[in-house]
C-alpha cells in the first residue's frame, strides 16, 4: 500500500474517529489508502465483537483487507444505499477534496456518492487553504493522447503516472491510465470539476466537490472532527 503524509499514529486516529460512527446493521462504503486502512481495521475488530455490517469496497486494496479483517461483503447491484462512507484524501480545503493517489477514485466517486454521511479522515498534511495538489483523472487507454491535450487547453499540465516496481504506466482496478494534472492553485474547483467530465474518454477525476460530510483529521494526540 503507498504512504503519503503524516504520521501513521495520526492516520490510525482519524480512522478509529470514522469507524466509531459505524453502527449496528449499517452498509458501509470502504474507501482506499493507508488511512482508511485504519477505519477498515478497526470495523473488523467491531465485527469481531459482534457489530452486523456489510462493508462496499471500492478497490481491490480495501477488497483484499476488508476479506482479512472478515468484513462481510455487499455491492451496489445488491444493496440500495449506504449509510456511512469512510475514505482518505490527498487534499482537502474546506469540504473539497482532491483524491486518486492510490489510482482508485473513480469507485471510490461512486461509493462515496452513494452514501447517506462521506467521513473523510485525514493527517494534517492533506490540509490546505486552496486545493494544489495535481488532480488524478482516470482515462481509457484509446483516449489518452486527446485527453491531455484537452487537460492543456484548459491551462494544466498533464503526465502519465507511471507505476512502481512494473515498467510502463499504472493500470486501474477498471483497466484504464492515470493522468496527474497539475493547475498550480485551483480557483474553482466546481468549475474545473465540469471541464474535466465534459472530455470525451475521461472515465472519472479525483476532484470530489461538496460531496463530504465530515473531516475526520487525526493528529498524534488525538482527533478534530469537523462537519463541513
Ligand atoms: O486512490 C486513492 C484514494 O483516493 C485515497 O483515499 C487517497 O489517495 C488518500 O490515501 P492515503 O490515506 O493513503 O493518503
Amino acid at each position: 500500500m503507498k504512504t503519503t503524509g503524516g504520521s501513521d499514529e495520526a492516520k490510525r486516529n482519524a480512522g478509529e474517529s470514522a469507524a466509531e460512527a459505524v453502527e449496528d446493521g449499517m452498509v458501509v462504503g470502504l474507501g482506499t489508502g493507508s488511512t482508511t486502512a485504519h477505519a477498515i481495521r478497526a470495523l473488523g475488530r467491531m465485527v469481531d465483537s459482534g457489530l452486523d455490517v456489510r462493508g462496499v469496497p471500492t478497490s481491490f486494496q480495501s477488497r483484499q483487507l476488508a476479506q482479512q479483517e472478515g468484513i462481510p461483503l455487499t455491492d451496489l447491484d445488491t444493496v440500495s444505499r449506504i449509510d456511512v462512507a469512510i475514505d482518505g484524501a490527498d487534499q482537502f480545503a474546506g469540504g473539497d477534496l482532491i483524491k486518486g493517489g492510490g489510482a482508485a477514485h473513480a469507485r471510490e466517486k461512486i461509493v462515496d456518492g452513494a452514501a447517506d454521511r462521506f467521513l473523510v479522515v485525514v493527517d494534517p498534511s492533506k490540509a490546505a487553504e486552496r486545493l494544489h495538489h495535481p488532480v488524478p483523472v482516470e482515462v481509457l487507454p484509446a483516449a489518452r493522447t486527446t485527453v491531455a491535450d484537452d487537460v492543456r487547453r484548459l491551462g494544466g499540465n498533464p503526465t502519465l503516472r507511471d507505476a512502481e516496481r512494473k515498467d510502463g504506466p499504472v493500470v486501474t482496478d477498471n483497466g484504464n491510465l492515470v493522468l496527474d494534472c497539475e493547475f498550480g492553485e485551483i480557483d474553482s474547483p466546481g468549475d474545473l470539476a465540469a471541464d474535466f467530465s465534459a472530455i470525451p474518454g475521461v472515465v472519472e477525476h479525483g476532484l470530489f466537490v461538496g460531496m463530504a460530510d465530515e473531516i475526520h483529521a487525526g493528529n498524534d494526540d488525538g482527533v478534530d472532527v469537523r462537519r463541513v
